[in-house]
């Protein structure tokens, strides 16, 4: 019988609706993967609604709780990290040195990072040491990164100006150590404007995907969240990467038909499991 891959999961809890982990954890289960969540916050919202109440996690916490995991003799069994909100640098300095930790343990154990600096006008509030960390410290400790554009711009230090120059800025962070780069969400000059496009580049080639652009009185949010959990999550189960770059487009789109039909402002992900298992589509990702 084949194991169930084991995935550390560092990133936000929301105690209402769906962001970070609250976003991402079950349907990372749903789809066949033993998770850890591990919370860097616990608010009460996501910070969208412009107000919420809740704490961050002492980083001193993120060592500890991973001793606690050696203790048991576990720590080996862990398949991966991912990273993804953060509500301190030094939370983001605690999560590299227990990545080296469980490579140690597992030196085939994979890093994904999603580097969530904050969009103030969307009212994605991050602080702002959170991105100078992933920018300078992040990226070269990731096996895997998954920026938006804005945070693929940040990296890059300047706007994208075509999606060539998209596929150039995000070779140019393969230079700098992971060994994939998936841009959730592409915004450049001269996209069309129907519809939603994505990104995968490695050291293999470049790959584009399109899926349809849904319209929402007011955008979901843990979106990224979700993207970034189930490319991981299918790359453990055996996909390619380009496999679970399609499936992570295909079942988060299902998750935003759901989302769309019910009129909701949170991510219907509990109503959309069977077809986050079992997309209808299948988005197919288009060399380039
Ligand atoms: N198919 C779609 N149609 C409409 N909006 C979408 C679709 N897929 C994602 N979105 C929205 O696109 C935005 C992507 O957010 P952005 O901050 O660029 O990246 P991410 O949340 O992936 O880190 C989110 O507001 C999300 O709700
Ligand atoms: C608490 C929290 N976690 C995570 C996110 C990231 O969400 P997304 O997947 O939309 O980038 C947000 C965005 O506002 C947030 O407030
Ligand atoms: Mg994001």
């Amino acid at each position: 019988m084949k194991r169930t891959p084991h995935l550390l999961a560092i990133q936000s809890h929301v105690v209402f609706g769906h962001a970070g982990n609250s976003a991402a954890v079950f349907p990372m289960q749903r789809v066949g993967v033993n998770v850890w969540p591990l919370n860097t916050v616990q608010f009460s919202n996501h910070t969208q609604y412009g107000q919420w109440t809740g704490e961050v996690l002492a980083p001193a916490q993120i060592p500890a709780l991973v001793e606690g995991i050696s203790n048991i003799g576990e720590l080996g069994n862990c398949d991966a990290v991912l990273s993804g909100y953060l509500g301190s640098a030094s939370q983001g300095r605690a999560i590299l040195s227990v990545v080296q930790r469980i490579k140690q343990a597992n030196p085939r154990a994979l890093y994904l990072c999603d580097p969530v600096m904050g969009h103030p006008e969307k009212g994605c509030i991050v602080p702002a040491e959170v991105s100078e960390f992933l920018l300078e410290e992040a990226v070269a400790a990731a096996d895997l990164l998954c920026p938006n554009q804005l945070e693929l711009d940040s990296f890059a230090g300047r706007r994208a100006r075509s999606l060539e120059d998209c596929v150039g800025m995000a070779r140019e962070l393969l230079v700098r150590g992971p060994k994939a780069v998936l841009v959730k969400h592409l915004a450049y000059p001269g996209k069309s404007a129907d519809v939603f496009e994505m990104l995968l580049v490695t050291a293999e080639g470049s790959w584009h995907l399109q899926r349809p652009l849904l319209a929402f009185p007011r955008q979901p949010v843990g979106v990224g969240d979700l993207t970034a959990g189930l490319f991981l999550a299918r790359l453990l189960l055996g996909d390619e990467l380009v496999a679970a770059f399609e499936f992570s487009a295909s079942a988060v789109h299902e998750v935003l038909l759901e989302t769309q039909a019910c009129g909701s402002y949170e991510l219907e992900v509990v109503r959309a499991q069977d077809r986050i298992v079992h997309p209808r589509l299948r988005f197919e990702a288009r060399r380039i």
